[in-house]
């Protein structure tokens, strides 16, 4: 016969407040999709990536609908060196040739899609892969850059121009996981590299989603980097305008993508450490959270609490140019 000590009987008390503490988080977030962007930077090891699809798997088993929209700029580098190709960044995104452009379409596509793909899919026939050039998921129009006052090319970089989520819905609607890779096609026909934190806030936009998670390989936005490392925590989107400016490199686009977000109507947009393993988890279903939050206070109410002012309506297809287009994803 086993008996339990005292001590066992402590540790599943432990066990049960934890898990308890998610209740509130389960209610308010079943149904709501969920885009996630995996970052190349937080794939580093084979042991995150299996936690990672983990997680991803645990948010759909708890009633959620994630989506992943996924990088792999360090991949893409490797390759681009492997294969003699020279690259550079401005402004946070790679300069991109044509056959640089071959090569980006290569592994996120052809490579880092279809291994986040095979990790989810080890505990069921959940994802499903795309790039955003299927069904129209995100087209593109070039992209320039102004640097101190200068306009430049950076070639085969594109923003995102429309968004069709159609086919996301409906593998939603199948109980399926898309995966996207943040390739998009123009309107010349040609293929565009877009950033991956770009893409998924355009996502996050046209899905009406609850929440935008960005994983990456920092803590979260600290507030005078590189100088110190002190986390924010949290910030409205006034406090991030003013503090854009002063930010460089990976968090450029990334924050930019976070502000779209939220002003675009996501409530919640985060920048969490990818490198903790399950800490997609700790963001959803804790109460302290994880990293950085950029938060809209009244989206946020209506989400948290349900006092919507307006009700919910179905959330336009997005055209960044041209304003509203088509009926999309009804909530
Ligand atoms: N203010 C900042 N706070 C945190 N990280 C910053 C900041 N400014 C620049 N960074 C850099 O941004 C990087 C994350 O962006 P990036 O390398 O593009 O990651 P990912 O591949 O996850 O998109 C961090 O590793 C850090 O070096
Ligand atoms: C235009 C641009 O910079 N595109 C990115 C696309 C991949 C990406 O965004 O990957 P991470 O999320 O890992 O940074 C690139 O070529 O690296």
């Amino acid at each position: 016969m086993n008996s339990r000590t005292a001590q066992d009987q402590a540790q599943a008390m432990d066990k049960a407040a934890h898990l308890i503490e998610a209740l509130p988080w389960l209610s308010r977030f079943h149904g709501r999709t969920v885009v996630v962007k995996y970052g190349g930077n937080a794939m580093i090891s084979d042991e995150l990536r299996v936690r990672f699809a983990e997680s991803i798997v645990f948010l759909y088993y708890a009633g959620l609908r994630p989506v992943v929209v996924h990088g792999g700029g360090p991949q893409i580098s490797a390759m681009l060196e492997r294969s003699g190709v020279e690259s550079t960044f401005t402004a946070g995104l790679r300069v991109t040739t044509d056959d640089a452009m071959d090569i980006v379409r290569m592994v996120l596509t052809g490579q880092v899609n279809r291994e986040i793909v095979g990790l989810i899919n080890r505990h069921g026939p959940f994802a499903v892969g795309m790039s955003g050039e299927d069904a129209n998921l995100l087209q593109a129009r070039r992209k320039s850059v102004e640097v101190d006052g200068e306009v430049l090319d950076i070639g085969r970089v594109g923003e995102v121009s429309e968004v069709d989520p159609g086919a996301i819905s409906a593998l939603i609607a199948d109980g399926r996981i898309p995966v996207v890779s943040s390739v998009a096609r123009a309107d010349d026909g040609g293929v565009y590299n877009i950033n991956a934190d770009t893409a998924a806030s355009a996502l996050a936009v046209a899905l009406g989603a609850g929440k935008l998670i960005m994983l990456t390989d920092v803590e979260g936005l600290f507030a005078d980097y590189p100088a110190n490392t002190d986390l924010i925590s949290r910030l409205n989107v006034d406090e991030l305008r003013a503090l854009l400016p002063s930010l460089s490199s990976g968090m450029l686009p990334k924050m930019e993508a976070c502000l779209k977000a939220v002003e675009g109507g996501v409530p919640q947009a985060h920048i969490i450490d990818g490198r903790v393993p399950h800490s997609l988890l700790l963001e959803v279903f804790t109460d302290q959270g994880v990293g950085t939050m950029v938060a809209d206070e009244v989206l946020e109410d209506e989400l948290l609490n349900g006092n919507a002012r307006h009700p919910r309506r179905p959330r336009p297809v997005h055209d960044i140019t041209n304003g509203i287009q088509n009926p999309g994803e009804t909530q």
